[in-house]
Formats: C-alpha cells, sequence, structure tokens
C-alpha cells in the first residue's frame, strides 16, 4: 500500500478552538460522497489555506481507497456497530494512523476533538479507546489483511473475471494507487523533451506524455499560465492521436468537455467543432480552451445525440459517457458511488451515440470510440453492434499502426478484437494508467 503525506497537526492544537480545517473538511467531503452518493469534489475556496485543502482531499481519497481495509481492522474492536458519523471518525483516525504514517498521539487526539466538534462527545471515549488499540495492534493486523481484496467492492472484482485472476489483482492494486500527474505538451515538436524549469521525478512517458509524481500542483509547473501543456492522463491522451488528424480536416469532438481531447484535435491544425450537452461543462471547456489559446475550436452546446454537421465530417471522437471505472485511482469516490446497475443505461447512450456518429461522416470518415471504462460490457460488445449495423468497417490497431503514431509501448494493450484496453496495471513500474477502452472505425 502506498502511503501519502502526513496531514499536519492543527496550527493551535486539536480541540483548542481554533479548529483544524484538513480533518473538517475532510469529514464533510467523506459525509458528501458516503452519505449523500456525491463526488469527492472540494468546493469553492473556503477560509482553509489551499494545503488544508490539499491534505483534506488526499485524506478523504485515502478513507475512500481503503474503506474496505480500515473497517476490517476497526469492526473487530467494537462491540456493537457506533452510529455512521462516529465510523466515519474513526475511519479518518485510522487512516492516519496506519496509512499515513501520522504520529499516533496526533492521529487519536486529532480525532477526539472532531467527534467532539461534530457533535459526537457521547462518543469520545470509545474513539480515544478505539483508536489506542488500533496504534499498538494494527500494523501487526494490517499485514495479515488481503487489503486489496477489501477495498474493491465484491460487484467490481467479479466484473473484471473475464481477465485472468493475476491480471485482475494488478487491475486492482493499480486502482488503489494514487494516480501521478499526468500532461499533455502542446506543442507535438516538443514530445520527448521535459520543458525548462520542471522539477526532478518528471519524466517523459514513451507515449509522449509528461509524468509528474502524484500531489503535483499543474498550476506550479513554468508554462501553466501560457498554455503550454494540459492535464491528461497517459492513457487519455491516446485517443485522439489514434483518430491521426490532418491539418485542415473538419472533426467532432462528440462529448468534449473538459476538454483535452478537444485540445488534442485543435493542436493538430484541423477544423474542430466540439459537442457538450451539460452547460456547466461546457463552461469549463471554453474556459481550458481559452487558457489554452485554441480560439478557433467552434463549441456547441448540444445533445450529440440529435446534432448534425452542416456538412459530412472527416472524423469524429466519441469519448462516450461511461461508468468511468477506469479512472478510479484518480476519483476513488467511485468506488463507494458508483453501483453494478448504472452500466445498463450508459450503454445504451453509448449506442445510440455511436449511431448518431455515423450519420456525421463521410465514406471513408474515421471515428475514434472511447470510454474510460474496465466494465467489458462498455467496450467490445457495443463496436461489434455497431459493425453489425453494416454503416462500418473496423480498422484494427497493431503495432505498426502504434509506432507509426508515435504511440510505441502500447503493443501489451492491443486486443484479439483490434482494439485497445489499457488499465491502471500496464506499465505499472512508470505509476501505471488509467482503464480505457478504445477502437476505431471508419464509415462505409
Ligand atoms: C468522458 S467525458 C468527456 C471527456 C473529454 N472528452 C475530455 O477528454 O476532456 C463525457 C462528456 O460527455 C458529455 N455528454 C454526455 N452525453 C452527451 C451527449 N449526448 N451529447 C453531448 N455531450 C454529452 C458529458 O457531459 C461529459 O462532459
Amino acid at each position: 500500500m502506498n502511503k501519502p503525506s502526513t496531514p499536519r497537526a492543527p496550527r493551535n492544537g486539536p480541540g483548542a478552538g481554533g479548529g483544524d480545517p484538513t480533518r473538517d473538511l475532510a469529514f464533510d467531503l467523506l459525509v458528501g460522497v458516503l452519505e449523500r452518493r456525491r463526488t469527492l469534489e472540494l468546493g469553492p475556496e473556503g477560509a482553509e489555506e489551499a494545503r488544508d485543502r490539499a491534505a483534506a482531499h488526499r485524506l478523504a481519497a485515502t478513507v475512500l481507497r481503503h474503506l474496505g481495509t480500515l473497517d476490517a481492522l476497526l469492526d473487530p474492536l467494537l462491540t456493537r456497530a457506533p452510529p455512521e458519523r462516529v465510523r466515519l471518525v474513526l475511519r479518518i483516525g485510522a487512516a492516519q494512523l496506519l496509512l499515513l504514517d501520522t504520529p499516533a498521539h496526533a492521529a487519536v487526539t486529532t480525532s477526539v476533538a472532531l467527534a467532539r466538534r461534530r457533535g459526537l462527545a457521547p462518543f469520545t471515549g470509545l474513539v480515544n479507546a478505539v483508536l489506542r488499540r488500533l496504534s499498538a495492534d494494527g500494523p501487526g493486523l494490517l499485514a495479515e489483511l488481503d487489503t486489496v481484496r477489501l477495498d474493491i467492492p465484491a460487484w467490481l472484482w467479479r466484473s473484471w473475471a473475464s481477465e485472468a485472476p493475476e491480471r485482475v489483482r494488478a487491475i486492482a492494486q493499480g486502482q488503489l494507487r494514487e494516480a501521478p500527474l499526468d500532461l499533455t505538451p502542446r506543442e507535438r515538436d516538443a514530445m520527448g523533451a521535459l520543458p525548462d524549469g520542471f522539477p526532478d521525478g518528471a519524466e517523459v512517458l514513451p507515449t509522449g506524455s509528461i509524468r509528474l509524481p502524484p500531489g503535483t500542483r499543474p498550476t506550479a509547473l513554468p508554462g501553466f499560465a501560457e498554455g503550454r501543456f494540459w492535464v491528461q492522463d497517459a492513457a487519455a491522451a491516446i485517443a485522439a492521436r489514434l483518430l491521426d488528424v490532418r491539418p485542415g480536416e473538419r472533426v467532432a469532438d462528440l462529448c468534449a468537455a473538459p476538454g483535452g481531447k478537444t485540445a488534442q484535435l485543435a493542436a493538430t491544425g484541423a477544423e474542430v467543432v466540439a459537442i457538450e450537452r451539460d452547460p456547466r461543462r461546457l463552461e469549463r471547456l471554453r474556459a481550458n480552451l481559452g487558457r489554452l489559446g485554441f480560439d478557433g475550436v467552434v463549441t456547441i452546446g448540444a445533445d450529440a445525440v440529435q446534432w448534425r454537421p452542416q456538412a459530412p465530417l472527416d472524423a469524429v471522437l466519441l469519448d462516450a459517457p461511461c461508468s468511468a471505472t477506469g479512472t478510479i485511482r484518480r476519483h476513488p469516490d467511485a468506488l463507494r458511488i458508483k453501483r453494478e446497475g448504472d452500466v445498463a443505461a450508459l450503454v445504451e447512450a453509448q449506442d445510440r451515440l455511436l449511431e448518431a456518429a455515423a450519420e456525421m461522416l463521410r465514406p471513408g470518415g474515421r471515428l475514434v470510440y472511447a470510454v474510460c471504462s474496465l466494465q467489458p460490457q462498455e467496450g467490445e460488445p457495443r463496436i461489434a453492434r455497431a459493425l453489425a449495423t453494416g454503416r462500418w468497417t473496423r480498422t484494427r490497431i497493431d503495432a505498426a499502426m502504434l509506432s507509426a503514431l508515435g504511440l510505441g509501448g502500447l503493443e501489451a494493450a492491443m486486443s484479439e478484437h483490434g482494439a485497445l484496453r489499457t488499465d491502471p496495471g500496464l506499465w505499472a513500474e512508470r505509476g501505471g494508467m488509467d482503464g480505457f477502452f478504445i477502437a476505431l472505425l471508419t464509415r462505409q
């Protein structure tokens, strides 16, 4: 299990009246995810300092990643089930004690103070006693647990069962690791070289993405304000590259926000239309393209199932809405929010979007279908269904194509059907990558 950095002790001391912004915010974030199925997102800036917000996010993310393990350690110490919010305080304390290397004294006293601030004063004795026991016995107990199995919900583990068992374990391990920060450089010529002034620990991946250690703040890197790169997982950057767009081609990005792939398409010199249905996300897309200076992109707020271009297009990128189970390492809330039944409605939307894309392309026009999902139903069966309509042929993604596009090193991700399937266990020694299914079709 990897260990993110330790939350600081509160400046005024726990319970000294000054509060503890890191743990308070972590508690609120976790209540949002676990009680209200909200995503783990920091809201607008409040009174907290940026580093307290970052530490709160990391603490909450650690609890979400390792909820199964934390409960397996706590349950034997509880004679009866405590109220959920008391359990939450215990989980926050246990995560600091056993996963974040917070000194035991600080983890226990800050948890007791957190319980008191949250109106749980009758339980402060319990919190104190349980966490003290855990600080003594926890490390030994932790070593005996199959933490990976405990932390991935059973339905998710089962859903990957078409893979070999050791592969499923590698994927699950990758899902539970904190993801690095990946950047896509704006200038394709710049690929292969690190920008000036980048910190130690930055590396260029074989596919050209730049990778920095987990927790690196992109806004603090030289070139951010000038739009020289954008944040995008190494696997997410593959889809637009496979579309192999040329200057002057007419291209649509059908599900565009926040715009990482739109930016890649725009950087080729193509004429790009970006479609986004969600008004708030459309604003974000526009802001991101504005920062990057891609003013030529036409952005349209519309449902891509209904929208049609004025003239047939050369290429379409369909980065379809999906269960996003390939991005759990970046969004560990998904482990606790997603349900097995969510996938059926998404599959229907994916089929409808594929049908719409067929009506946008000229004969010979190319389509990349991509989903950041590890769920088998959202991948190959969608392509099989599209091919059965007789409107498409498949272009197999093979080693020669990967090498010609500067995507060498991804051969292990090629599927028997000619698609690409990345997952967090791939390039594990380099920090893994998000899970994507990507296929390339040609309009007949
Ligand atoms: C997976 S995200 C896209 C990520 C984006 N391509 C990127 O690289 O930054 C899917 C996006 O599609 C949008 N979306 C979902 N269904 C849509 C539809 N029918 N028409 C247009 N946009 C849609 C969602 O609001 C969401 O912003």
